[in-house]
């Protein structure tokens, strides 16, 4: 695949905005596109996100609402919530030029379908090629340029090979793989339990509780992995261990602090204090998705009946300590 000399950000926020940044330094002619009106003037007068407070966008980077302007470019990246992803495939398919890449960024699973962020894309929009960016990577860390590797996967080697290469920056580091697959569920998994963790430290059950918790969720993790056709280098990489890690272990995290205000007995409605915790849509679809594959994922489950209101969180702790003693595996 020849280079990819301009990139096209779909979705002004947090992400959105840290990637276009991101694009943009690596010397990539960059328009980020914003789907709501008022943000999109936001981000054109003040040149910031109001996502992303106080990060500056990069000069060259131009901001439009026209979203045939900005499928012209040679790769696109859908930086929107996993379960409004669809709509914009939908929307791109009749502007975008066959075997463009269009890159998920969201980590989810469509609730009612199922469908993972590539099989959308490969539905809607059949002409494109399918790709995933994901790894452990905050917003705010990449737009201020901090170190940040993630993974690039393409069933195309080419294409995630100069994916890679054209978001390559000297502080953002893409690693390229062909297991699409493994990559977007570890984003989507972690997220689920993200929340956990963050229950964990919102009951302040201790740092022993939280490595127990962080380390019983990659069996979970690797468990459906498994089932649903992940290979396992990919899920013990940045895409699956790196990002479970990271979403476990801080508050900088939006399902963690989610979680963290559910510990500490804020209700379901409030607890995300407005922001985006994907872990609550995907929790009811990855439930699904593991009982139709026999796939034991307690801890999941556990997240998924609190999310649902079916469970209070004391009982799901106490529900997770007397399980039936097992081996480890
Ligand atoms: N924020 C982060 O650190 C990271 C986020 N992600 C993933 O990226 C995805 C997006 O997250 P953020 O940018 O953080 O969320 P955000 O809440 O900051 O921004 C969401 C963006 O989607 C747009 N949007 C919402 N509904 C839309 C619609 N119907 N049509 C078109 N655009 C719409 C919003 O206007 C906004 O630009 C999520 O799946 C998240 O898990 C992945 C890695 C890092
Ligand atoms: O996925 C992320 C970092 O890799 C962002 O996590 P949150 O969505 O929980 O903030």
């Amino acid at each position: 695949m020849s280079s990819l000399n301009s990139i096209a950000v779909l979705g002004g926020g947090a992400w959105g905005t840290a990637l276009a940044q991101t694009a943009a330094r690596a010397g990539r002619n960059v328009t980020l596109w914003e789907h709501d009106p008022g943000n999109a003037e936001h981000l054109a007068a003040a040149r910031e996100s109001r996502f992303l407070p106080g990060v500056t966008l990069e000069p060259s980077i131009r901001v439009t609402r026209d979203l045939a302007e900005a499928a012209h470019a040679d790769a696109l990246l859908l930086v929107v919530p996993a379960q409004v992803l669809r709509q914009v495939a939908t929307s791109l398919q009749p502007l975008i030029a066959p075997k463009t890449p269009l890159v998920a960024c969201a980590k989810g699973i469509e609730h009612g379908t199922h469908r993972f962020m590539t099989e959308i894309i490969a539905e809607c929009a059949p002409a494109a090629i399918p790709a995933i960016l994901s790894g452990p990577s905050f917003a705010a860390d990449v737009a201020r340029g901090l170190p940040t590797a993630v993974t690039i996967a393409a069933t195309d080697a080419a294409c995630a090979q100069a994916l890679a290469q054209a978001m390559n920056c000297g502080s953002f580091r893409p690693y390229h793989s062909t297991d699409v697959r493994g990559v977007e569920l570890g984003g989507a998994t972690k997220n689920v339990l993200a929340i956990a963790a963050g229950i964990v430290e919102g009951k302040k059950l201790g740092a022993s509780a939280l490595a127990a918790m962080t380390t019983r969720g990659f069996a979970e993790l690797v468990r459906f992995g498994r089932a649903y056709g992940a290979r396992i280098e990919t899920m013990h990489g940045l895409s699956g261990l790196g990002d479970l890690v990271l979403t476990c272990g801080t508050s900088q995290s939006r399902n963690f602090s989610f979680g963290a205000a559910l510990g500490r007995g804020e209700s379901i409605d409030t607890a995300s204090h407005g922001k985006l915790a994907e872990g609550f849509f995907t929790a009811p679809v990855l439930m699904e998705m593991a009982q139709a594959k026999g796939v034991e994922m307690p801890i999941s489950a556990a997240v998924a009946a609190i999310l649902d209101g079916k469970l209070g969180v004391e009982a799901a702790i106490e529900g997770l300590l007397t399980r039936p003693l097992k081996a480890e595996e």
